[in-house]
């Protein structure tokens, strides 16, 4: 199956990698001289998208939400009847259906596609129950996939498709407070992160609330009880929830600018 992706920037060049592994892949971006390392994973590069769309099973639309219909129109006429999946925040199934006559399948992944766990959570109502597994056998490629309805794709976006930013400056902040109290940078950076991922996989592994996890932490009169007396204090929850409302809020607003 030859899959095209188009345009190879920071997600589509990622898509490209780990799709390389399994399909054939040709990418398009407009400067393809920035992603020629894409070549020695056996990606075939273009500058055309209609040319790499029309030799395509399958194609994956990575360009910013703006462009989108610009490569619609550009693609329009050698995607009939294929299966279409853009991955741009914010597009709605109705405006990229009304751009061409294609299977449409709206999804948001996340950047850790780069190491094969993204959550990628998908909406489409165009396919048959063998497209689905073919399109499932696509995401699995980048890590864990769901689908779900295309009502929840603007707060997918603002959790899990924007969550490895959040979830970056939380890493920042303990790799940071490590530095505080003097631990060496490696060590660090290596607590930190293996601690986000083992608190992760204990939540993922067991029916393990995160509220049971915290509590488990704590000590009575131990040390942990005076560091989440600080984080309360900052009203940190507050924090994260708004940073997850907002950048939803901002997915629903791209939608509603694309249809004006
Ligand atoms: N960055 C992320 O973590 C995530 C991004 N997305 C979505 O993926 C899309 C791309 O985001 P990024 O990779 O961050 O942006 P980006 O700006 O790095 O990538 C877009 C690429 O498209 C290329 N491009 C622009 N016009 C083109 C055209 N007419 N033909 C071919 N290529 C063209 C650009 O040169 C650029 O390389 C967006 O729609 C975004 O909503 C979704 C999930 C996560
Ligand atoms: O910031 C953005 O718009 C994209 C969508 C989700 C993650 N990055």
């Amino acid at each position: 199956m030859k899959i095209a992706v188009i345009g190879a920037g920071t997600v589509g060049s990622a898509v490209a990698k780990a799709l390389s592994e399994k399909y054939e892949v040709i990418a398009t971006r407009r400067r393809i001289e920035k992603v020629r390392w894409l070549e020695k994973h056996g990606v075939k590069l273009m500058k055309d998208n209609k040319a790499a769309a029309e030799v395509a099973d399958v194609i994956i639309l990575t360009v910013k939400p703006n462009k989108v219909r610009k490569v619609l129109e550009e693609i329009r006429e050698v995607v009939k009847g294929k299966i279409v999946i853009s991955f741009a925040a914010g597009i709605p199934l109705k405006v990229l259906k009304s751009s061409a006559d294609a299977k449409f399948v709206r999804a948001m992944p996340n950047i850790a596609i780069l190491v094969k766990e993204s959550f990628t959570a998908y909406a489409t109502n165009d396919l048959s129950d063998e497209e689905i597994k073919l399109v499932e056998e696509i995401f699995e490629t980048f890590g864990k996939c769901i689908k779900i309805e295309e009502e929840y794709m603007d707060a997918i976006t603002g959790l899990s498709g924007s969550g490895p930013a959040y979830a970056s400056v939380f890493l920042e902040s303990l790799i940071y407070g490590g530095l505080k109290v003097g631990l060496p940078r490696d060590v660090a950076l290596l607590a930190a992160a293996q601690t986000l991922l083992g608190t992760a996989k204990l939540l993922l592994e067991t029916n393990l609330h995160p509220a049971q996890i915290r509590d488990m932490v704590i000590t009575p009169g131990g040390t942990t009880i005076d560091g989440i007396f600080e984080l309360e204090d900052s009203r940190v929850r507050t924090a994260i929830m708004k940073a997850v409302d907002a950048a939803t809020k901002k997915s629903k607003i791209l939608s509603l600018e694309i249809n004006r």
